[in-house]
């Protein structure tokens, strides 16, 4: 298997009269599974169509292994990107689609490819139109897999997925990672669903990447502090509240950073505990629009 560290470098892309991308420089860790994380309309599409080659950087550079993929028709051929929507695929049947894809993806493996068919109960002779919309999803993902490609980008590959498959999905791209490990991104807003799966999370807000980091890392930025509302005042109006909920006397802040004296919170009764990544990232793509302390009353769970 080729090991291709990927590269973004000062990337920028203007679609009509928006700048969708605006100076991303973005290192991938080779042969991890990244989670590409951002608010509706923060660009995470349009940075998946550059890294794949379906669309050209208005300035700046992709490279995958140190090759300029945008000039490099054979590093292309390594980097499948299943797209949320296959427009393209419309009018044919799944069979000519998989035989399309064993064309176009060098490591394509048709064995794979047949027995997911056969798992996920989509008849070779159905056209891609007729089928369900968690079907057409599913059929992203066969191709996602049996591709076997060094570089695979999967944007929000569980749409109109019930709970079940969008499970059957994980476990499968987990053992197929394991047994094959590659460059795995996908995009999703299912954040807490896909985070055991995710090694490295990128934050994509405005069209730039405003976090890179391992997984573990980019949970262990914040925690939540409970306690009496009384214990906890003392950090009201402090910038690192990313959020504070009340119910009764009982109140519950998301704080960014870090806590010098967090024993002696604990010892006065303060409850530290993690936040959830979906959580997590709510507060802080909220970040951008805040101006002052948030006012959201919830209730504490
Ligand atoms: N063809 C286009 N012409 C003009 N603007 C576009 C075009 N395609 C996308 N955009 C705009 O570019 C920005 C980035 O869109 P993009 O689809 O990449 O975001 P996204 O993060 O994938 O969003 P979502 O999570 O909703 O899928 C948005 O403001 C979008 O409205």
């Amino acid at each position: 298997m080729l090991e291709y560290t990927l590269k973004c470098h000062q990337i920028y892309k203007k679609l009509g009269d928006v700048q969708a991308i605006h100076d991303v420089t973005v290192d991938f860790e080779p042969n991890a599974i990244h989670g590409l994380l951002g608010p509706s309309g923060a660009g995470k599409t349009t940075l998946l169509h550059l890294i794949s080659g379906q669309l050209f950087p208005d300035q700046g550079s992709v490279t995958a292994g140190h090759y300029p993929i945008h000039e490099n028709p054979l590093i292309v051929s390594n980097i499948c990107l299943v797209k949320a929507e296959e427009r393209s695929w419309s009018q044919y049947k799944v069979g000519d689609i998989m035989k399309f894809c064993s064309l176009l993806y060098p490591a394509w493996d048709a064995k794979l490819a047949a027995e997911l068919l056969h798992q996920f109960r989509i008849p070779p002779n159905q056209r891609f139109k007729q089928l369900s919309r968690g079907n057409q999803s599913l059929l992203g993902i066969v191709k996602g897999l049996a591709s076997r490609s060094p570089i695979t980008l999967f944007d929000e590959p569980t749409l109109g997925l019930d709970a079940e498959k969008r499970e059957a999905f994980y476990e499968l791209l987990l053992r197929d990672y394991s047994e094959h490990p590659r460059t795995l991104i996908l995009s999703t807003h299912l954040i807490d669903e896909s985070a055991d799966l995710l090694q490295f999370i990128t934050l994509l807000q405005q069209g730039t990447v405003t976090a890179h980091k391992n997984a573990e890392e980019f949970a262990d930025q914040a925690r939540y502090l409970q306690g009496s509302t009384k214990q906890l005042e003392p950090f009201f109006g402090d910038a690192r509240v990313l959020n504070r909920e009340s119910l009764g006397h009982v109140t519950r802040i998301a704080w960014l950073g870090s806590l010098d004296n967090e024993p002696s919170l604990r010892e006065q009764g303060i409850d530290i505990s993690p936040i959830p990544l979906q959580k997590l990232f709510v507060y802080l793509t909220r970040q951008e629009h805040r101006t002052s302390e948030v006012n959201v009353h919830e209730s504490v769970s």
